[in-house]
């Protein structure tokens, strides 16, 4: 048995460094190979870079990135056995977690829910893995436009460059990399703070460009199914009760139509 097959007993730490190596390997590969090979056998591919919408150079984002529907790892082939096996060591580590904060996160509101359990599952959730290259211009282009995530909440993995910011109080503030190799970001999304009826807020946030050396991170997004529907666990609701899909179609009808991701507010009541 090679020490691939044991992913089990990987400690955190070595499934973190891992995944940087295998991420690496992944990205360094050529544009062409990235964009027309889809080298990951997904159900598309799903390789995506810049902003197809920029009109200018402030609405693009520098970077590229593999969003991974989970439940598309199991056609990666033998060619990415090592990134795979490393991604299922990953996703083991942080559905479990996911799943502990927001029960957690739920019962904080008083709410003793089997909600997760039913409906986000690793294979509803998603894996992205994100490269921000040097960039020449770097004071005029973000590496990630300010946004917030369409899930329940994000874990996210960093390495030690940074760049990542919240928007807190009015103000942008940089998510430093910690010292701790095994240190991860937990950000709320969209849905929790539907769900919440605003007590949990879904922060803004952004990538900064660096001028001269590559960043990695990767995130996992932790979604329900498609038909999963997202309901104020109080009332008077602020947001009228929606499914994922509903919200999911929503986004993207809206970024087509004006470039932007517009969110909750389409669902205010
Ligand atoms: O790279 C980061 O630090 C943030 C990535 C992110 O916000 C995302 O993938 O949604
Ligand atoms: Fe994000």
């Amino acid at each position: 048995m090679g020490f691939l097959s044991s992913n089990q007993s990987w400690d955190p730490v070595e499934i973190l460094e891992r995944m940087q190596y295998e991420q690496r390997k992944v990205f360094h590969t050529s544009f062409q190979n990235k964009c027309e090979g889809n080298i990951l056998n997904l159900s598309a591919n799903r390789y995506l870079w810049g902003n197809p919408k920029a009109t200018c150079l402030r609405q693009f984002s520098w970077s590229e990135a593999f969003h991974i529907p989970l439940a598309d790892i199991s056609r990666m082939g033998s060619e990415n056995r090592s990134l795979r096996s490393t991604i299922e060591a990953f996703v083991q580590t942080a559905a479990t977690l996911a799943q502990s904060i927001a029960e957690i996160l739920a019962e904080n509101l008083g709410v003793k829910s089997k909600f997760f359990a039913k409906y986000c599952t690793p294979s509803t959730s998603y894996l992205r893995m994100n490269r921000y290259p040097p960039c020449p211009f770097s004071s005029e282009v973000y590496g990630l436009l300010p946004h917030t995530d369409s899930d329940f909440l994000t874990i996210l993995y960093q390495d030690q460059i940074g760049g990542l910011q919240l928007m807190k109080d009015g103000r942008w503030v940089g998510v430093r990399p910690n010292n701790n190799p095994e240190a991860l970001v937990i950000n709320i999304g969209d849905l929790f703070q539907a769900f919440s009826n605003n007590i949990y807020r879904s922060v803004e946030h952004r990538v900064i460009a660096q001028q001269e050396i590559e960043r990695f991170s990767v995130a996992y997004f932790f979604c329900p199914s498609y038909d999963a529907v997202i309901e104020s666990f109080s009332k008077p609701a602020i947001y009228r009760k929606f499914s994922f899909r509903e919200y999911k179609q929503q986004i993207q009808k809206d970024l087509l139509a004006t470039g932007d991701k517009i969110g909750l507010s389409r669902f205010l009541v």
